[in-house]
């Protein structure tokens, strides 16, 4: 299992039209930030949403907080002009919606050289072609559109999201065997804390990164969901320091509270250190 070295806990969508709500993204500890020029801009405030957009990310301090640009897709007639006003300007990476298969990556790759690219997986073909996309050398991450695969698909909404639960493996499955982020998409009841703890939890259960927000009071439960809990880098430690001595003994094997402890868990174990101390280091900072 491969992980992303940065934390993507939070990942906080913001209409590139709503300049209040840039600025206040400043403040908020989100570790990244999706400013979005797709759907949440209406056709009339495309233009002047990206020229705003693009001053922002020219002058204002994000500081570790990943930016990441969702622009509109190449099939619009927004998304050549996106990419053009992107170029050269400070961002972490570039989100392409409704991407059906590596070709879509690969044609933003051509037009925007230089920039890491992130994949909206939110179509059913994409979701058939997750392990091309998430292969592709520039991309970096994905990131669950649930909203358009539940319409894609005609689902209804079901708490426990069983409808949704092939496309989230497939994807999921796709981003740990290519070793790219992949984060879970929005729960659009934004006032409904204890909903979203609890798909928060199903999405860290089944081994997201992170959870894709909409609004500010969305962001604690995610940190707090998304990161090692003080119980579980204790078990980390002691797994470690008892592998350790195992292996000092001679022995491939030791028991952590009643339970086996191999190698294969000792990677874990490094992981939810390494994550716990770049989650440490980001609120630091
Ligand atoms: C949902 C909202 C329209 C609600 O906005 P509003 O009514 O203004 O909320 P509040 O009055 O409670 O706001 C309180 C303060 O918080 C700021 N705010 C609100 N939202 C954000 C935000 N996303 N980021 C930063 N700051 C935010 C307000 O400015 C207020 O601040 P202050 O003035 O200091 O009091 C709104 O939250 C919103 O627009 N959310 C984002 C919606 C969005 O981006 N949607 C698109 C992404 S979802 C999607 O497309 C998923 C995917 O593609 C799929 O298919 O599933
Ligand atoms: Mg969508």
């Amino acid at each position: 299992m491969t992980q992303p070295a940065r934390p993507f806990r939070s990942v906080l969508y913001i209409p590139a039209s709503r300049e209040r709500a840039m600025e206040k993204a400043r403040g908020l500890p989100v570790d990244a930030i999706i400013f979005d020029l797709e759907d949440a801009v209406a056709p009339d405030e495309k233009a002047p949403g990206r020229d705003l957009l693009v001053q922002v990310l020219r002058t204002a301090d994000y500081g570790q907080r990943a930016r990441i640009v969702r622009v509109n897709g190449l099939d619009t007639q927004w998304g050549r002009d996106d990419l053009a006003a992107l170029a050269g300007v400070p961002l972490e990476a570039v989100l392409i919606p409704k991407v059906n298969r590596a070709a879509d990556v690969e044609a933003v790759a051509q037009a925007l050289p230089g920039v890491a690219i992130w994949a909206m997986m939110e179509t059913p073909l994409g979701m058939l072609n997750a392990a091309e996309i998430a292969a592709h050398p520039r991309l970096e991450g994905m990131v669950m559109g649930t909203n358009d695969l539940a319409k894609d698909l005609g689902t209804r909404f079901r708490p426990d999201r069983l409808p949704l639960l092939t496309g989230l493996g497939l994807s999921l499955l796709a981003a740990r065997a290519h070793g790219v982020a992949i984060v879970d998409g929005v729960y659009n009841a934004f006032r409904d804390a204890e909903g979203l703890r609890a798909e928060c939890e199903q999405g860290r259960d089944m081994g997201f990164d992170g959870k894709t927000l909409i609004h500010p009071d969305q962001v604690a439960i995610a940190n707090e969901v998304f990161a090692p809990s003080e119980a579980d880098v204790a078990l980390a430690r002691r797994q470690i320091e008892a592998f350790e001595a195992a292996a000092a003994a001679g022995q491939g094997v030791a028991v952590v509270d009643g339970k086996i402890v191999e190698n294969l868990h000792i990677v874990t174990a490094q992981a939810t250190l390494a994550k716990a101390a770049a989650i440490a280091a980001l609120s630091a900072g």
